[in-house]
């Protein structure tokens, strides 16, 4: 039996647009197919997606995110709708029902609709559905304007994880792995592959996304292995541009990161 048995996987705007700024169809359908065979192999996979505003720019043919929240929060609601039709087809395909949830943080600390939200989840588990998490922009702006440094879909899914007690947590971005530095802008970067404490060297050098779509970088990440490594479990961030590269992190092999502390 493998430790990666109930997983929560992450996938970044990065990942879900390409940089020219178009919807990664391939990539979605291989995200599709891997987490379906995942499925089907008897694992509990839940999803947890950005990119409703990055699809919706290229729905609207924007160049930019605009910095208006009202304008970002009616991309966010183009884009959600048109990336949830996207995977509902990626996914029938290999004949795997998909179910989406929008979630706000407030979830957190509300027991009632936290209650709710986890009978949700574990019904569709029960049921051998999918669940499709985003974090529901139109009514929260937390994320949007940046006020809080945790309010994130990186942070949304670590809560996600804990919540349901997965094994483990698995980001997909745009690189490879954790570096020494933001390998985008610093040649010399080399990546870290184990990582069983966030110390204050590794913070460091970690800094906000580059990519222009993505928001929260490397410190949002950081934050939530620091997170899920409290929580007793383990994280792996790996590159999206091959979702198939899962499949590599939940056989054991040294891709990407691995945080994992000692009791994790
Ligand atoms: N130490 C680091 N190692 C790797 N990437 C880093 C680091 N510091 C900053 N980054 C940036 O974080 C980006 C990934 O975050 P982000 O663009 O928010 O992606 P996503 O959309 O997948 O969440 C990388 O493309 C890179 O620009
Ligand atoms: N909820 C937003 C994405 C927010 C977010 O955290 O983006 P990313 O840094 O790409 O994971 C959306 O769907 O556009």
């Amino acid at each position: 039996m493998t430790d990666w048995q109930k997983i929560v996987i992450k996938v970044g705007t990065s990942t879900i647009v390409t940089e020219e700024g178009r919807v990664n169809y391939p990539v979605i359908n291989r995200l599709a197919q891997t987490l379906s065979t995942l499925q089907k192999e008897g694992h509990q996979v839940l999803l947890v997606t950005s990119g409703a505003i990055g699809v919706a720019l290229d729905q609207m043919d924007l160049p930019a995110r605009p910095k208006e929240i009202p304008k970002q929060q009616a991309l966010a609601a183009i884009g959600q709708g048109y990336l949830m039709s996207t995977y509902h087809q990626s996914f029938a395909f290999y004949k795997q029902m998909v179910g989406q949830v929008l979630l706000t943080y407030d979830v957190f600390d509300n027991p009632a609709m936290l209650a709710n939200t986890k009978n949700a989840i574990e019904t569709l588990f029960a049921e051998h559905v999918i669940p499709i998490i985003n974090e529901n922009d139109v009514i929260a702006v937390d994320e949007l304007d940046h006020q809080h440094s945790f309010g994130d879909n990186d942070r949304l899914a670590a809560l996600v994880a804990n919540e349901i007690q997965a094994d483990g947590l698995i980001i997909l971005s745009d690189v490879d792995a954790l570096y020494t530095a933001n390998p985008n802008l610093d040649p010399t970067a080399q990546p870290i592959h184990r990582v069983k404490q966030i110390t204050d060297e590794i913070r460091s050098s970690a800094t906000g996304s580059t990519s222009g779509l993505g928001t929260g970088g490397m410190s949002t990440k950081l934050a939530a292995a620091d997170f899920t490594m409290a929580h007793h479990s383990k994280m792996a961030l790996i590159n999206g541009n091959d979702p198939a590269n899962i499949l590599q992190i939940i056989s054991g092999e040294p891709i990407g990161t691995l945080f994992q502390g000692q009791k994790s």
